[in-house]
């Protein structure tokens, strides 16, 4: 594509250029350029990417996209906002993916990638070809690349999009988190469902209030289309039993599809009934009413169904289908995930690593707990540092042995973490434990027949970071370790 047949879309004729290389990719990255790239300079929270554009132009970047000047021998094109440009150029630059796509858009607290990943089940018993994008994987049919972010920014969206369609994709689905609505990394997405699952304490490192991180969830709705098309109908699928969905019904003009179990809603589970083993309720929707029995357990998990019910109703999935898909899905990776050594008690690797979902998840395990519960938490660094003695009360709370350790540290000390963990829980019974592999052998070595250990806050996740290391670490594999050494 020529570099001025793609300046256009930025509607603003001066910037137009007086060569007109032709462009062969798009990059934002100085280490991905290639001959005949644009380079678009971002300026990061690290660093500036102003900084690379020589190298790009080295590498044969053949124009720059900046926000000032640049003294080189291609083209520089300045512009207030790159970030901006960038989404309407890569939008341009693919083709408009999304446009010709069925895009559904997960956002809130806890529950994006349970519920998305519910969605995609869903559109494979219907026999539609998907794509996923989200905090374990972007997915293009059953291949699987690996991703930094949960929603990435607006180039590699567009770009994935584009090789999805390439791919026959026809329904899409991604998670879309508060950090990527704020910083407008899902511009030019043109969703056709928005979902919102719920509001609860997280990320306030980045957005300080609760009010200003509800604001960001909202945008996705806001955006979501403000004209009555009729043959493109877009649809906000919101969960009546949270306060912020009042709000934002308000902020869209799509057709609202609420989905509850408290409150009256046009998707409801009434009935329910747990056990151990899996959750029996009656689906009761606007065309038509099952009895259903899904295999994953908690009121949480009801609701992850329940909204991803909706959105797949939305578009316009048949219940039956609908049902057999929840029926047969035996849950997501990480996530209230069984590990089974041979052993006498019952070990769970969760991803909870918010107050909200750690209470649920020990909410549920105390339903069905016969012994003693160990709770292994402990709380990312360079995260939200506020959720951190909030996350030890509850553990110490719900659970009969906590053990805090370390989940993440990244540049923090991990003493600290566990100090500042520990602020909360003045008083109380527990043991902390900075190596998470002792901490998890500890609540195995102690566990007896009956008992539940929950090693929460870092699911799927292979590695540990510590400084600015990564290393191998599975808690599920460590546990199996533990179990195998230790126990039998
Ligand atoms: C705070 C934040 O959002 N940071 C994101 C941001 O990084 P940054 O601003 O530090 O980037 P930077 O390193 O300063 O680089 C600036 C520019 O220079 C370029 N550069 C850099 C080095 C170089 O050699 N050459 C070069 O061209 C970079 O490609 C970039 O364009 O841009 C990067 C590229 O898109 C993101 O990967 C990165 O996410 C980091 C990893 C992150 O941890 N983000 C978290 C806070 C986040 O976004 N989380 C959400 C929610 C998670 C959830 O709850 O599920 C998410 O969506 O992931
Ligand atoms: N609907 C829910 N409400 C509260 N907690 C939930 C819900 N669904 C899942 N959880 C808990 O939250 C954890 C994370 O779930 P999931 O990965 O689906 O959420 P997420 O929103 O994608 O999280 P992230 O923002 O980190 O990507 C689960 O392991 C479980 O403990
Ligand atoms: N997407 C979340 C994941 C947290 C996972 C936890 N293990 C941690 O590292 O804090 C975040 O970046 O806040
Ligand atoms: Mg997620």
């Amino acid at each position: 594509m020529k570099l001025n047949d793609l300046l256009t879309f930025l509607h603003d004729d001066s910037l137009l250029s007086l060569k007109n290389p032709t462009i062969s990719s798009l990059e934002m990255d100085s280490r991905e350029v290639k001959p005949g790239s644009l380079f678009i300079c971002i300026k990061g929270y690290t660093v500036d990417g102003h900084d690379f554009a020589q190298k790009a132009v080295d590498q044969g970047a053949v124009a720059i996209l900046a926000e000032r000047n640049l003294d080189l021998d291609v083209p520089v094109i300045v512009v207030k906002d790159t970030k901006r440009s960038m989404a309407v150029l890569a939008d341009i630059f693919y083709g408009q993916p999304t446009h010709s796509m069925h895009l559904i858009g997960v956002t809130g607290t806890n529950g994006k990638t349970t519920t998305t990943h519910i969605i995609e089940k869903i559109f494979n018993e219907a026999k539609k070809q998907t794509g996923l994008i989200g905090t374990m994987y972007i997915k293009i049919g059953d291949e699987q690349k690996e991703v930094k972010n949960t929603t990435p920014e607006s180039l590699t969206l567009q770009k994935t999009f584009a090789e999805m369609k390439e791919q026959n994709v026809s329904h899409a689905i991604m998670e879309v988190s508060s950090h990527a609505l704020h910083l407008g990394r899902i511009h030019g997405c043109d969703f056709n469902v928005a979902v919102f699952t719920n509001l609860t304490q997280d990320h306030l490192d980045y957005h300080k209030t609760m009010e200003a991180y509800k604001y960001a969830k909202g945008l996705l709705f806001a955006q979501l289309g403000n004209k009555f098309d009729h043959n493109d109908l877009k649809i906000a699928v919101l969960n009546e039993d949270e306060e912020a969905s009042e709000e934002f019904k308000r902020m869209t003009s799509a057709k609202i599809l609420t989905y509850g179990i408290d409150r009256p809603a046009d998707i409801k589970a009434e009935n329910i009934k747990m056990t151990s083993k899996g959750t029996m309720f009656q689906l009761v929707t606007p065309v038509g009413t099952r009895n259903v029995t899904i295999q994953m357990v908690g009121k949480f998990s009801v609701y992850n169904v329940l909204a991803a019910v909706s959105a797949s109703l939305a578009s316009s999935v048949d219940l039956d289908t609908i049902v057999t898909a929840i029926e047969s899905m035996e849950g997501v990776r990480g996530r209230f995930e069984l590990v089974d050594g041979g052993q006498d008690y019952t070990v769970i690797v969760d991803y909870a690593h918010t107050p909200d979902s750690l209470e649920n998840v020990l909410k549920t395990v105390k339903q069905f707990a016969e012994g003693r519960i160990f709770c292994i938490v402990g709380c990312g660094g360079d995260r939200d540092k506020t959720k951190r003695p909030l996350m030890a009360k509850i553990a110490v709370t719900y659970s009969d042995e906590p053990v805090f350790t370390s989940d993440n540290p990244r540049s923090e000390d991990p003493q600290v973490i566990l100090q500042e963990m520990e602020e909360g829980v003045a008083g109380n019974q527990y043991t902390s434990i900075i190596s998470r592999e002792e901490a998890i052998s500890y609540a195995v070595k102690k566990a007896q027949k009956g008992d539940v250990i929950l090693i929460a806050g870092k699911g799927h996740e292979t590695y540990q970071i510590i400084g600015n290391k990564v290393f191998d670490f599975d808690d599920k594999e460590i546990a199996l370790n533990a179990i195998n050494t230790l126990n039998l």
